[in-house]
C-alpha cells in the first residue's frame, strides 16, 4: 500500500481527492494537511463531509510526513505551497502529484529543482478529456497551419485565483509549439481600445469568471469561410481528482523527474 497524503484538504479539490481515494487500489488515504491554525476537523473524513474515516488532519506537512515510508503527496493549493512542499518532498523522499496552477517562473524553478531528486507529476488539467485535446488540439495546429487564426477561451467559477487557467496557457502553449511560434511573445491576453487588426502570428487566450463554472475550454481555429472549434466542458471535479489518484499510483517508485499527464498516460511519444 502507498501512502498519500492530501495538502489543502480543506479546499475544493481537497475535499474531493478525500472522497475519490476512498476504495483506490494500492493506495491509503494517510493523512490531510491544512493551514497552520486553520484545522476546523481532526479527521479528514469530517472535512469531506463522509463522517470520520479515522484519517487525522494535520497542520503542517511535515509532520503529516512523519513516520510514513515513501509516501506521494497529492498537492492541489497554490504555487507558493506547490512550491515549498515540493522542496519539503525533495528532502523526505516523498513523490509527488502537483495540481496547482498560476506559477510564476520563480515557483515553477522551485518545483523543477526539487524534481531533479524526487518524481514530480505537475499538470495543469489531471483530466483524462482535457489531456486528450491537449493531443487533438496539436494534430488540428499541425493540419491547419498558419491559415487559420488561433484563440483560446475558458471560462471558471468566481472563486478562481489565477487567469488564464493554467490549461489555457497549456492549450495555447499547444498550439504555438505545433505553429512554430513563441509562447513568450505571441500569447495575447487582452485587447481593449484602438490594438489595430489581428497579426497573423497572436495566439488570443481569453478569461470569462462567473458563479460556479467547474472548467470549461474552447479552442478556436478560424479561417476563410470557416471555423473549427475544439471544447471541453467539466461538470464536476471528479475527473481532476481520479487524474490525479492515477497519477499517485503512477509516479510511486518512480526515478526522478518532471513529469505529466501524458506521461501517466502514455501519450509522451506522440508529443
Ligand atoms: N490540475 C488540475 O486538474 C486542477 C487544478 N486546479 C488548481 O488547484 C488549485 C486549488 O484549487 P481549488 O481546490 O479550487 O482551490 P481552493 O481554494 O478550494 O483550495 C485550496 C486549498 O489549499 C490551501 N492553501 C492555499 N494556499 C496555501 C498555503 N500557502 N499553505 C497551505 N495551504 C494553502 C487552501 O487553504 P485556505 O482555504 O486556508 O487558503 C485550501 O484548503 C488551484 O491552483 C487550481 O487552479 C483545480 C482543479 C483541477
Ligand atoms: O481552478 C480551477 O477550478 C481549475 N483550475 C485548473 C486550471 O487553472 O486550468 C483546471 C480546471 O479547469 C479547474
Amino acid at each position: 500500500m502507498i501512502d498519500v497524503v492530501v495538502t489543502g484538504a480543506a479546499g475544493r479539490m481537497g475535499t474531493t481527492l478525500v472522497r475519490c481515494l476512498q476504495g483506490a487500489e494500492g493506495l491509503r488515504l494517510a493523512a490531510g494537511v491544512e493551514r497552520p491554525g486553520q484545522a476546523r476537523f481532526e479527521d479528514a473524513g469530517e472535512l469531506a463531509g463522509l463522517g470520520r474515516l479515522g484519517v487525522p488532519v494535520k497542520d503542517s506537512l511535515a509532520a503529516a510526513l512523519d513516520g510514513l515510508a515513501r509516501p506521494v503527496v497529492i498537492d492541489f493549493t497554490s504555487h507558493e505551497a506547490s512550491a515549498a512542499h515540493a522542496e519539503l518532498c525533495a528532502a523526505r523522499g516523498a513523490g509527488l502529484v502537483i495540481g496547482s496552477t498560476g506559477f510564476t517562473p520563480e515557483t515553477k524553478a522551485r518545483v523543477q529543482a526539487a524534481a531533479a531528486r524526487i518524481p514530480v507529476v505537475l499538470s495543469p488539467n489531471m483530466s483524462v478529456g482535457v489531456n486528450a485535446v491537449f493531443a487533438l488540439v496539436r494534430e488540428a495546429a499541425r493540419i491547419l497551419g498558419d491559415g487559420y487564426d488561433v484563440e483560446v477561451l475558458e471560462m471558471h467559477h468566481n472563486r478562481k485565483k489565477d487567469a488564464p487557467s493554467g490549461t489555457a496557457l497549456r492549450l495555447a502553449e499547444v498550439a504555438a509549439e505545433a505553429l512554430s511560434r513563441d509562447p513568450r511573445q505571441d500569447l495575447v491576453y487582452a485587447r481593449h481600445g484602438l490594438v489595430g487588426e489581428r497579426t497573423k502570428r497572436e495566439i488570443g487566450v481569453q478569461t470569462l469568471r462567473g458563479g460556479d463554472v467547474v472548467g470549461e475550454h474552447t479552442v478556436f481555429f478560424v479561417g476563410e469561410g470557416e471555423r473549427i472549434e475544439i471544447s471541453h466542458r467539466a461538470t464536476s471535479r471528479d475527473q481532476f481528482a481520479r487524474g490525479a489518484v492515477r497519477a499517485a499510483a503512477w509516479v510511486a517508485g518512480r526515478p526522478p523527474g518532471l513529469y505529466d499527464m501524458f506521461d501517466v498516460l502514455g501519450l509522451r511519444s506522440g508529443r
